[in-house]
C-alpha cells in the first residue's frame, strides 16, 4: 500500500511552515519506513497567479487521490479584494466541500512549557485540553441563497443563509460523541437557539443523538456565553461541538489560551477518514517570508495526519514528543517567546524538531 501525501503550501507563511513540516515528515518516513509518497500542488492565491483560478482541476485531482493532504494557508491582501467568485477562500472551501471534509477537529491543548505565553493566568489554563469539533461543509458558509444585490429602491444588500439539515447535524454530532468517549465523556453543544431556528433544530438533534451515548454527558450553551466561558474558565470544557462559523471564531479564541494561534493544529475528515490537515491560522501576510512564523501548528497537523488518516500512531507520537522536547529546550518563535526563553526563527525551530526527533528514535 502506498500512502500518498499531498502538500498544498498556499500563500503567505504557508510555504515557510510547510517546508519545515515536509522535512519532519520526510525524516519520520525514513526512520519508521512508512513508505510515504510526496507530491505538491498549488491552491489559493498562488494558484490564481499561476493558472487564473484558486483551485485548479489538477490540484483537485491530486487531492482526491491523496491519502492525506497537508495545507499551509491561503489568502492575502493581493487576492482578498477580488470578487467572491475568485477569492482564494473559494479554493479552500472548494477543497473542503469537494472532498466532503465535514468533520473538523481543532484540539486546543496547552503545552505546560507555554503556560506563561497564554493570554490567561497560568492557574486558569494549566492542564487545558479541549477538543473543538467544528462542522466544516455546511451552515452559513455554504447556505443558499447568498450574494450582494441592489434592491428596487436602489439600496444594496448582502445576504447569506444559515442552513443545516438534520443529517448534517447528526453526522457531526456523532464525531463529537465518539471523540468524547475517547476523552472525558463530556460534550458541550454550542448554538444560538434563543434566536436562530437552525440552531433550535441543532439542539434537538443533539438531544436525540445523546440517547445513543448514555455514557457521555451532553450540555448546551449559547455561543455568546461560550465565548465568555472560554476565557473565564476554559477547563470546564472537554469536547465542544458547533457549526461552521461559531467553530471558526471559537477556535481562534481557544488558540490564544494555548499561547499562540501558531500552536493550534487541525484535521478535517470525511466519512472514509480521508483528511486534510492544516494549522488553524491564516497566511499571516505581515510576517510571510521573514523566518518569523511558528511552524509548530503545521508540524503538529502533520502528526495528526499520520495518526488519523495513515494510521502511524508511533510516528505521530514521536513527532509530538519532539515538539515538546524543543519547548523543553526553551526554544521559542516570537509569537510564544517570553523572558528566560530563546527566540528562534521558523527554520531553526524546524531544525530543532528534526534533531529532537532523531534523538527520540
Ligand atoms: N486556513 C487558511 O488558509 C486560513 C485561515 C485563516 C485566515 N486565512 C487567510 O489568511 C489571511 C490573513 O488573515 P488574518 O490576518 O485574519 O489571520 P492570520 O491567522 O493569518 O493572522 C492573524 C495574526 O496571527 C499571526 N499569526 C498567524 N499565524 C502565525 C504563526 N504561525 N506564527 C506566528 N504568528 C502567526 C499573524 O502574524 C497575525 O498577526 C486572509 O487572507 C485570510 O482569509 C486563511
Ligand atoms: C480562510 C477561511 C475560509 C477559514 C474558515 O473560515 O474556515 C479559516 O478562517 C479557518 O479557520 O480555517
Ligand atoms: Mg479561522
Amino acid at each position: 500500500m502506498t500512502n500518498k501525501v499531498l502538500f498544498l503550501p498556499g500563500d503567505g507563511i504557508g510555504p515557510d511552515i510547510i517546508a519545515q513540516t515536509e522535512r519532519v515528515l520526510r525524516r519520520a518516513d525514513e526512520s519508521f519506513s512508512l513508505g510515504l509518497e510526496f507530491d505538491e500542488a498549488k491552491v489559493g492565491g498562488a494558484a490564481i497567479d499561476a493558472t487564473g483560478v484558486p483551485l485548479p482541476d489538477d490540484t483537485m485531482a491530486k487531492a482526491r487521490e491523496a491519502d492525506g493532504i497537508l495545507l499551509g494557508a491561503v489568502g492575502g491582501p493581493k487576492w482578498d479584494a477580488l470578487d467572491m467568485a475568485v477569492r482564494p477562500e473559494k479554493g479552500l472551501l472548494g477543497l473542503r466541500s469537494g472532498l466532503g471534509l465535514f468533520g473538523n477537529l481543532r484540539p486546543a491543548f496547552l503545552y505546560p512549557q507555554l503556560a506563561e505565553a497564554s493570554s490567561l493566568k497560568p492557574e486558569v489554563v494549566s492542564g487545558l485540553d479541549i477538543l473543538i469539533v467544528r462542522e466544516l461543509t455546511g451552515g452559513i458558509y455554504f447556505g443558499e441563497p447568498r450574494g450582494i444585490q441592489t434592491r428596487e429602491d436602489g439600496e444594496r444588500e448582502g445576504f447569506n443563509t444559515y442552513r443545516y439539515s438534520e443529517s448534517e447535524i447528526r453526522r457531526i454530532g456523532r464525531v463529537a460523541f465518539e471523540s468524547a468517549r475517547q476523552r472525558n465523556k463530556k460534550v458541550c453543544s454550542i448554538d444560538k437557539a434563543n434566536v436562530l431556528e437552525v440552531t433550535v433544530l441543532w439542539r434537538e438533534v443533539m438531544e436525540e443523538l445523546a440517547k445513543d451515548y448514555p455514557d457521555v454527558e451532553l450540555s448546551h450553551m449559547y455561543v455568546d456565553n461560550a465565548a465568555m466561558q472560554l476565557v473565564r474558565a476554559p477547563k470546564q470544557f472537554d469536547v465542544i461541538v458547533t457549526g461552521n462559523m461559531f467553530g471558526d471564531i471559537l477556535s481562534d479564541e481557544a488558540a490564544m489560551l494555548t499561547g499562540s494561534i501558531g500552536m493550534l493544529p487541525s484535521a478535517a475528515l470525511n466519512e472514509s477518514k480521508q483528511g486534510m490537515y492544516e494549522p488553524c491560522h491564516g497566511s499571516a501576510p505581515d510576517i510571510a517570508g521573514q523566518d518569523l512564523a511558528n511552524p509548530l501548528a503545521t508540524i503538529l497537523s502533520g502528526a495528526m495526519m499520520l495518526r488519523y488518516s495513515l494510521g502511524y500512531e508511533q510516528a505521530a507520537d514521536a513527532i509530538e514528543k519532539a515538539v515538546s522536547d524543543v519547548l523543553d529546550q526553551g526554544l521559542r518563535t516570537p509569537d510564544i517567546h517570553f523572558e528566560g526563553t530563546r527566540k528562534v526563527g521558523t527554520n531553526e525551530m524546524g531544525e530543532a524538531v528534526l534533531a529532537a526527533l532523531d534523538k527520540r528514535l
